[in-house]
């Protein structure tokens, strides 16, 4: 079944459309990348769906309702989480009080949030880092923190903007482990990254944009042999 489709969507920035008339759609449980260069419109697109920018046009249905109207804060209670490019966890909060600001969203007590976040925290492997503060983890861990707040708010679809970048091999290896393991839960996931050893084997589709544009979708081995795409993605080579 389908849980979100972004029906022909447009937002411009000035003179720059940087959403031109994008169509996509993710089933529930599907793990789905979203790629293309520098600029082709994959953070607005994020930024469209989680309410952050109005659309100028076009219908984002989620879960069956139309909710390109509604504000942020109401569309992250519905089930929307998304993580962002550059992570900003609230420094001065330990890991477990970071959490539970995503868990108090969906819980009947402090004691039932504090609950929830010390499992997640658990899942994704960071009981070991609970006390410490935003401001004293690694980046890999800031960013396993921002995915940890926003799983903490229950979402049906989770949205990971470049969750994996400037992490090493090791990390990065643990972070696809992860994020496999979220998706294996029945969360459908909407990946943007641009390292393709990352993107290609985690997705079960891919879309690919260019100029805020759509230029190809499919499953990862059909994407990565259409011409469109090598000429756009890696300059023709
Ligand atoms: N708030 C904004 N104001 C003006 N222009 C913007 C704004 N946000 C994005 N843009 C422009 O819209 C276009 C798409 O940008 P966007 O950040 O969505 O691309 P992207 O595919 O996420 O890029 P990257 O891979 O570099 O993160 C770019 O030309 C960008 O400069």
């Amino acid at each position: 079944m389908t849980i979100l489709e972004c029906k022909h969507i447009y937002k411009k920035f000035g003179g720059i459309t940087a959403n031109n008339d994008v169509n996509i759609s993710i089933d529930e449980g599907e793990m789905v990348g979203l790629i293309g260069p520098n600029g082709s419109g994959k953070t607005t697109l994020f930024n469209c769906i989680s309410g952050v920018y109005k659309i100028d046009s076009g219908e984002i249905i989620f879960r069956g309702n139309a909710i390109q109207k509604l504000p942020p804060h109401r569309r992250t209670p519905l089930g929307i989480a998304r993580t962002f490019q550059i992570v900003r966890p609230f420094k001065a909060l330990t890991v477990l009080e970071n959490v539970m600001i995503g868990s108090l969203l969906k819980s009947k007590s402090p004691l039932e949030a504090e609950e929830k976040a010390r499992e997640i925290i658990e899942f994704l492997g960071m009981t070991k880092y609970i006390d410490y503060t935003g401001a004293h983890l690694t980046l890999a861990y800031k960013k396993r923190l921002e995915i940890a707040r926003a799983l903490a708010t229950e979402p049906y679809i989770l949205m990971l903007d470049e969750a994996m970048a400037g992490l090493n091999a090791a990390e990065t290896k643990e972070a696809v482990e992860f994020v496999r393991k979220i998706n294996d839960r029945g969360t459908s996931i909407i990946l943007v990254e641009h390292v393709m050893e990352v993107v290609m084997p985690l997705s079960d589709r891919v879309y690919v944009l260019e100029n805020g544009k759509v230029i190809s979708q499919g499953l990862p081995s059909e994407v990565s042999k259409d011409p469109l795409v090598i000429e756009a993605y890696l300059g023709g080579e």
